[in-house]
């Protein structure tokens, strides 16, 4: 196809298309952070660099020119978390139990204790919901959480709905931070998780929410929040915070974290 006197074909379309699609999935991942603000800056050099180049102002484009080389390593140490992020979801989204028609034709199971477990979590949870018990519980799917579990203290034990709502019970020397829990087991509590530092989150979500967001920022886990102030369910994974939750919905959001592999 011509346009004017551009000559497109097919590949080219594709080309700006994925280069589209790239960059809205970078957006997408930066949005709200202060990296936003240092990417956005290094658009408007690159931008400055190739006018120069165009224009043929050589002083101009050389010094750019040198920082650009740099800058794409600047970025990549900048982007760390970013980058991570990009690539876990791009293996999520290409895994073979993620992908949408693939499980058509195969339909996880969960295993008779991860029901339990899956169901003691979700009670426990309504409970603490209604007395306005503050709870913040992670659920380990692929990621290793052992530098999180190592932050708090080890427990080991079953998941029972009683024991979550003694960890979390306002005079229970656990109560503070997060519980983990890993194979179907509470791994620790007291566990501090990583405050996100994403601007576009609530003012009206504090720290317990916050750490949960970038609990899911960091790792694949699933993480259930209680709010003490408002006695709210939450759900989090992928950096996304799922308000308001009921007990039903709870339940199925989590099933897809206990299915048999
Ligand atoms: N980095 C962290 N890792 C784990 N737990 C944390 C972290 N920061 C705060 N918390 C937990 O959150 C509690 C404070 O919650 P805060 O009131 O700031 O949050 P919130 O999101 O407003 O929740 P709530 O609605 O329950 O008040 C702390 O007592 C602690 O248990």
């Amino acid at each position: 196809m011509r346009i004017g006197f551009l000559q497109i074909d097919w590949i080219d379309v594709l080309d700006v298309l994925l280069v589209a699609f790239l960059l809205y999935q970078i957006y997408k991942l930066i949005q709200g952070s202060i990296a936003n603000k240092v990417f956005f800056g290094y658009i408007l050099i690159y931008v400055v660099y190739l006018v120069a180049k165009a224009l043929g102002m050589e002083l101009l484009s050389a010094i750019l020119g040198q920082f650009m080389n740099v800058g794409v390593l600047a970025l990549l140490i900048i982007f760390q978390q970013e980058i991570r992020r990009f690539l876990l979801m791009l293996g999520r989204s290409t895994s073979f139990q993620e992908n949408a028609l693939l499980k058509r034709f195969y339909t996880p199971k969960i295993s008779k204790e991860n029901v339990s477990t899956l169901q003691a979590i979700v009670e426990a949870t309504k409970s603490m919901a209604t007395t306005h018990t503050g709870a913040l519980i992670v659920v380990e799917k692929e990621d290793d959480l052992k530098k999180f579990i190592d932050s708090g203290d080890h427990l080991d034990a079953v998941v029972t709905k009683p024991l979550l709502k003694t960890i979390f019970g306002k005079n229970s020397p656990l109560h503070d931070g997060a519980v983990i829990i890993k194979n179907g087991r509470i791994a620790a509590a007291r566990c501090m998780l990583p405050i996100s530092e994403n601007g576009t989150i609530s003012p009206a979500l504090g720290f317990r929410h916050r750490a949960a967001i970038g609990m899911s920022e960091h790792t694949d886990a699933a993480i259930v929040v209680v709010s003490e102030e408002k006695g709210e369910i939450s759900f989090v994974e992928n950096g996304s915070i799922f308000r308001n939750m009921s007990a039903g919905n709870l339940e199925e959001k989590l099933a897809g974290y206990f299915v048999k592999n």
